[in-house]
């Protein structure tokens, strides 16, 4: 919408008032893309509000290399996790993919690895494949607790109920394959329960998952086409501000108002907030009124996972032939998940590899310069392979989410403190501010599928409000308390 210039430099907030925008929609990532498109199909005028100047949020590519061997890199989401089994339902991103022409490989992250230690190369590949199965008797064991109605334990306690205690360094590299590469976080400070039934959630086609298999996108459009791809076919240019950021969004049981940090005002009936749940933990925005205490503790109960990939290009490929390589360090979470992008059917001859860091490691490496987390990777590279004279890389991308004010984190997963009362409250509205994401998924939290179940379902409940149909968003629980009192 064009600024009213009449009002500039008198030091009032503009008020931009769209005429005819019932709904607003805050962040244009999958949630507020899918969001968008419920909304269109229903005829229901909206806005969608989004710092970047693309759509996309966490789907988030790179253009990588030396000038003459540039290279798509996913800074933010690559995989498709879970596809589709013939005659069940199948994995609504998968379903994107397919219809957007997206470039995909399979990614065999049970197969195709070597492995390794600060010695070089080392066969630990029977502890890996152990760490696998041991995770499944995990899956078996944190199911058997819920009819039962058991209370959730840390990760690393459910280890230990199955006797597993990794102790050598290569038995806890391939637990941290297995654990920490997918939940973001330490076994320590995940939830149990939650852990489990997110990966049968999506993989156990017994369980109402899609499929076991996982596709990576090689796309040079960057995996974010799938969704922008679909937006192009519903939005119209006057329905998208891109580059806008919000500062303050005030709620009431009538309307919400948004205010950007420019000073202008929006404001409409509904408002869909899409924000990243580290964000919201990171007062990157701030409500009026404030937040109650029922959705602050909500939102602090749960963990915004780092999950950063550091990508290397160099002039001739001297690493593993498998897609993935592990690496296990005297310390734990040490640089030590390998993946290489140089091998057939992928993308060969690109010279990159990317090395993967979680949870707190990853946040100590965000405050350390470029140069010196090169430093530190090059010295695992050439401690891995200490018969070939490693050159420093031709080029070098480290992004850092932790520290980006549009995500601080890069997804959620649950800390065994976060309990059923808390993912409602997540989710549940104040006054006609919603609230969606990946965040607020029970069955999906992290994944892109998570975010797209959240948009549709918000935006399906905001029409039926619009339409004044019967609404009845699960009201918060205020109080969530213990089943069994604490006798002190
Ligand atoms: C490194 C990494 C790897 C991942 N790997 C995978 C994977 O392989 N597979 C998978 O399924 N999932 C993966 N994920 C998770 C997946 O990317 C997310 O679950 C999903 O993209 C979340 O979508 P969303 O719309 O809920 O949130 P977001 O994508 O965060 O969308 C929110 C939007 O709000 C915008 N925004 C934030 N603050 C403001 C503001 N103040 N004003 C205006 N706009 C604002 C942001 O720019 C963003 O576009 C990964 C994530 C990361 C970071």
């Amino acid at each position: 919408l064009p600024r009213p210039a009449s009002t500039a430099g008198s030091g009032a907030p503009l008020v931009r008032k769209a005429p005819n925008t019932q709904v607003l929609i805050l962040g244009g990532g999958v949630t507020g893309i899918i969001a968008a498109r419920t909304l269109a199909a229903q005829g229901i005028d909206f806005l969608v509000v989004e710092a970047r100047d693309e759509l996309g949020g966490r789907m988030r590519s790179a253009t990588f290399g030396a000038p003459n061997r540039r290279q798509t890199v996913e800074l933010g989401a690559n995989w498709i996790h879970g596809t589709q089994e013939e005659g069940h339902p199948a994995n609504p991103i998968y379903e994107l993919a397919l219809k957007h022409t997206l470039k995909t490989v399979e990614s065999d992250a049970h197969a195709s690895i070597k492995t390794y230690d600060a010695n070089g190369a080392v066969d630990y590949l029977d502890l890996v494949h152990n760490a696998m199965d041991a995770y499944t008797q995990f899956t078996i064991a944190a199911g058997a607790r819920l009819p039962e109605n058991l209370v959730d334990l840390t990760a690393r306690a459910g280890y230990a109920l199955i006797g597993q205690k990794p102790k050598t360094l290569h038995e806890i590299a391939s637990e941290y394959f297995v654990f920490d590469f997918t939940d973001g976080q330490s076994p320590e400070q995940s939830s149990f329960l939650a852990s489990a039934w997110g990966c049968n959630f999506t993989y156990n086609v017994d369980q109402g998952g899609f499929s076991e298999e996982d596709l990576l996108s090689i796309d040079e459009r960057g995996f974010k086409y799938l969704i922008q791809a679909e937006a192009a076919e519903f939005l119209k240019p006057s329905q998208v501000h891109l580059q806008t950021t919000v500062a303050t969004i005030g709620y009431s049981d009538s309307g919400v108002s948004v205010t950007l940090t420019d000073g202008t005002v929006l404001t409409a009936e509904y408002a869909i907030c899409t924000f990243s749940l580290g964000v919201l933990q990171n007062d990157d925005v701030q409500f009026h009124p404030p937040l109650p205490e029922w959705k602050v503790e909500a939102i602090h109960s749960m963990i915004m996972a780092p999950y950063t990939k550091i990508f290397l290009q160099f002039p001739q490929k001297f690493w593993f032939d498998t897609e993935f390589a592990v690496y296990a360090d005297s310390e734990r979470g040490r640089y030590p998940i390998w993946q290489s992008l140089d091998i057939d059917g992928f993308l060969p001859g690109s010279g990159v590899i990317f090395v993967t860091v979680t949870g707190d490691f990853s946040k100590r490496i965000e405050a350390m310069t470029d140069a010196q987390v090169q430093s530190e990777v090059m010295q695992v590279l050439r401690a891995m392979f200490p018969s070939v004279a490693v050159p420093e890389p031709t080029a070098f991308l480290f992004p850092r989410w932790f520290s980006d004010p549009l995500y601080r984190g890069s997804y959620s997963t649950w800390a065994p403190s976060f309990v059923p009362q808390h993912v409602i409250n997540l989710g549940a509205p104040l006054g006609n501010l919603w609230f969606a994401g990946e965040a607020t998924s029970e069955k999906y939290f992290g994944y892109l599928h998570g975010a797209y179940f959240e948009g549709e379902a918000a935006a399906s409940q905001v029409v039926r409000c619009i339409k004044g149909q019967q609404c009845n968003p699960q009201p918060p629980i205020l109080y969530a308390r213990n089943a069994f009192p604490y006798n002190l």
